[in-house]
């Protein structure tokens, strides 16, 4: 039950030394709070571990993980995990997900017992041993990666009718490879000496090599074998020895150019803009030695190292105050959005603790969640949860130059009410000195249902101050150009002329084919103050019937919120409460029907 298998997860963390903090706190509820582990429906059993990249180091204890009987997906990859794997882990019989690569786990290669499993990872360890004739026995395999090992003898004859991606590449197999793994391509084996038959060399060309005589060595190729036979094992490993670290020179002088080449550029490694250009190496300055090391905020989601981020393809969202923004697809098709960060000035202890913060931040639905972050000497990366609606920015400015349709006025009551809750949150929830420092209307991401999101919490305190960026002048507070310093009173400025973008339409910039204005909070003021005119809203809101004492009480909040010295601002919780008093959208259409008039969401 719950309780057994909280004891064993418990029994784990114990016993498990691990270099990130987990949150399981015997007290608070598994299915709810604890990191990295999901229940079924009805939460009466752990069903997933995900944890990669926690710095787990050493065994894993006999009775710990493996008393999870109910358990379908283990991820504990890209840990310091070394010793043989307890077998009753691999007797779990509802294991359906094993993702246990880049660890240092040794011993035998098991045989899995669960005819469930659809995907084996055990890629980049050190298991021995043969691959067992059992494996045949997991007819729903789809992945089976065992590359980068210490595996030996002869592949079974396996036939599994859903096996999509086979990986035995850089290990100790020999003998031919089986018919029924053929079809595989030639990636899936190499790195193995002693291996032959298709896709690999055949086995039986023979004929162009006078002796030995292809008769004595039928499965291997003669050619390969017979050069091996001259090197002594001690040589051999001289040889890789050395190939290796001339390999790993190349690697670090290669490494080092990229590097030299982006600070040259000042920053991203495309040189162009646009999101045609597919960059292939946004981390081309992370070292190798570093590598694996992608700190997870919330394992229970994703399942991808820094590998797989380096391999993705990527396409540039654009150039920040703080860096570029890259979207990327990682092979098994999940979509993410990376920034590389320049300029932080934070250490990386700062930047660890900033982003903890942030990762308690990130649980409100207004909040987009940080989900990774990567911190060396010359790589700074945050990775976030893809948006697929966009930005504010888009739905407001450039959807309508692009003849798309306007927002309409609910849905800016909803997103300016989302936002405003998540601006609150981050103000409650970071400290009483804890700002935003960068709110602004391409920074309020929108999901499908047009919930708003305020996305780069905590940036603002890692960077050195953005002095440069048009984009954000706009939005900021006059006594933080003085200043330098964000407050939550210049927040809610910020947010006021945020307000204020979504009533007038314009944009708070400079920026051409835009109908903009460089100081709106001015600009609506004067307008005003001449007259108490529609003139100011939008015009596609002037289109919406009844709306109009709405949006004249939003303006007065946003006019509060934009008042020249900061104490006269409300705080942000006000600033909810307020909009929430406007009837909400969502309650108009009951209210006007007549059966629930003036109601008000608490
Ligand atoms: N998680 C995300 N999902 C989808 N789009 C995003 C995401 N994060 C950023 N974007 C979009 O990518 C583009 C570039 O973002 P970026 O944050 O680099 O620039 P910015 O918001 O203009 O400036 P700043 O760095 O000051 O926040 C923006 O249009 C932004 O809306």
């Amino acid at each position: 039950d719950l309780n057994s298998d909280k004891q064993a997860l418990l029994d784990f963390a114990d016993a498990v030394p691990h270099a990130r903090k987990l949150n399981w706190n015997a007290a608070a509820p598994v299915c709810s709070s604890w990191i990295g582990v999901t229940c079924n429906v009805n939460r009466s059993r752990v069903i997933g571990i995900h944890l990669p990249g926690i710095g787990f180091t050493g065994p894993i204890p006999a009775n710990s993980i493996g008393k999870l009987d109910a358990l379908k997906i283990l991820s504990l990859r890209s840990n310091y995990l070394n010793g043989t794997l307890p077998s009753d882990i691999t007797s779990i019989s509802s294991l359906q997900y094993v993702y246990l690569q880049n660890n240092y786990f040794s011993g035998v290669l098991p045989a899995f017992r669960s005819l469930q499993l659809n995907a084996l990872d055990l890629s980049f360890n050190a298991f021995t041993g043969n691959i067992p004739p059992g494996f045949q026995n997991l007819t729903r395999l789809h992945l089976l990666n065992l590359q980068n090992n210490s595996i030996s003898g002869a592949i079974p004859p396996l036939n599994l009718p859903r096996l999509k991606i086979l990986n035995f590449s850089n290990n100790n197999l020999n003998g031919s490879i089986p018919d029924s793994l053929q079809t595989f391509p030639n990636s899936s084996f190499v790195g193995n000496s002693m291996l032959c038959g298709l896709p690999l060399t055949p086995c039986s060309t023979v004929s162009s090599s006078p002796s030995p005589s292809p008769s004595y060595f039928p499965t291997i190729s003669p050619h390969k074998n017979a050069s091996r036979k001259k090197l002594n094992s001690g040589s051999i490993i001289a040889i890789a020895v050395g190939g290796c670290a001339v390999l790993f020179l190349l690697l670090a002088l290669f490494f080092l150019c990229c590097l030299k080449k982006l600070d040259r550029q000042g920053s991203g490694v495309l040189k162009g803009k646009g999101t045609a250009e597919k960059p292939k190496d946004f981390g081309s300055g992370v070292q190798e030695a570093e590598k694996n090391k992608l700190c997870f905020l919330d394992g229970s989601y994703f399942n991808f190292d820094l590998e797989d981020l380096l391999r993705a393809s990527a396409e540039v969202l654009g150039k920040g105050s703080y860096g570029s923004t890259y979207k990327a697809i990682l092979e098994d098709g999940t979509t993410v959005v990376v920034k590389r960060l320049r300029e932080v000035a934070a250490t990386k202890r700062e930047f660890e603790q900033q982003m903890e913060v942030v990762g308690t931040i990130g649980k409100h639905s207004n909040v987009v969640p940080v989900r990774a972050y990567y911190y060396s000497k010359d790589e700074k990366l945050v990775v976030y949860s893809y948006m697929p609606a966009g930005s504010l920015f888009m739905l407001l400015h450039r959807n309508r130059s692009d003849g798309g349709t306007a927002l309409d006025w609910n849905s800016r009551m909803k997103i300016a009410l989302g936002t405003a809750r998540g601006i609150a949150f981050i103000h409650s929830e970071g400290g009483a000195k804890f700002t935003h420092g960068n709110i602004k209307s391409s920074n309020v991401l929108l999901t499908q249902d047009l919930n708003g999101c305020i996305s780069d919490v905590g940036l603002a305190h890692l960077i050195n101050f953005p002095t440069t960026a048009t984009r954000t002048i706009g939005y900021r507070a006059p006594e933080v150009t003085e200043t330098r310093k964000a407050s939550q009173k210049s927040d809610v400025y910020s947010f006021g002329v945020l307000l204020l973008e979504m009533l007038t339409g314009k944009a708070p910039l400079q920026h051409s084919g835009h109908d903009d204005v460089v100081d709106l909070p001015r600009w609506v003021r004067s307008v005003v103050r001449e007259e108490w005119t529609a003139e100011v809203f939008d015009v596609e809101l002037l289109k919406y019937q009844d709306v109009e004492e709405e949006m004249v009480q939003m303006l007065q909040i946003a006019l509060s919120c934009v008042a020249k010295v900061p104490d006269s601002r409300p705080k942000m919780d006000d600033v909810v409460r307020m909009i929430e008093q406007i009837q909400q959208p969502e309650l108009r259409n009951r209210a006007s029907s007549g059966t629930e008039s003036n109601v008000q969401t608490p």
